[in-house]
């Protein structure tokens, strides 16, 4: 396993992450999130909970102005029904509107309640998708050249890696 802990101190000092989740989720992606970039790297994380997918855009905001995280995991789970998933497009316009507004990423890990047909397996899908994203803000922020390294390998957070395609 990779290890990063201690390998970069920014110009101002530790890096931030920021965590931004709901309590409309019925899964605490965010802990294990953070349980998983602590593993790997010495960050500072500040967590920002609101009600709703469709407040993440302004909390991502806020970390981002008013916390100065150099990044941000944003956790939501969308519901099963049309409105929801109106909500999660929604939301997922306004975590680009604030990425483009501040320059800085926003990671959306959402869970769609009905990927799964059981609540185990849901519950398995987002403790993984959060885990790997939770390692990708590690790379985006500490070494991006993994991720470039991983480039066109078909990665899928959460489920199994698809693979890359050959000529
Ligand atoms: C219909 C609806 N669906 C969801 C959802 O699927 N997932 C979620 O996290 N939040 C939902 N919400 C709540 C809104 O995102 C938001 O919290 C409220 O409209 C208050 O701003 C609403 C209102």
């Amino acid at each position: 396993m990779l290890s990063y802990v201690g390998v970069f101190m920014g110009v101002g000092g530790k890096l931030k992450v920021g965590v931004a989740d709901t309590t409309f989720a019925r899964y605490d992606m965010a802990s294990d999130a953070i349980d998983e970039i602590r593993q790997r790297a010495s960050v500072e994380v500040e967590r920002y909970t609101v009600p709703g997918i469709k407040d993440l855009p302004v909390a991502s905001k806020k970390l981002i102005d008013e916390e100065g995280v150099d990044l941000v995991l944003a956790f939501g789970m969308p519901g099963p029904e049309e409105i929801d998933k109106m909500c999660a497009d929604q939301a997922s316009n306004g975590l680009i509107q604030a990425q483009l507004m501040t320059n800085t990423h926003v990671l959306e890990v959402f869970v769609h309640e009905d990927e799964c047909s059981s609540d185990k397996e849901l519950a398995g899908l987002a403790e993984r998708r959060a885990r790997e994203h939770g390692r990708n803000a590690v790379k985006l922020l500490l070494k991006p050249e993994h991720l470039t390294r991983e480039a066109g390998m078909g990665e899928r957070e959460g489920g199994p890696d698809v693979g890359p395609l050959f000529r």
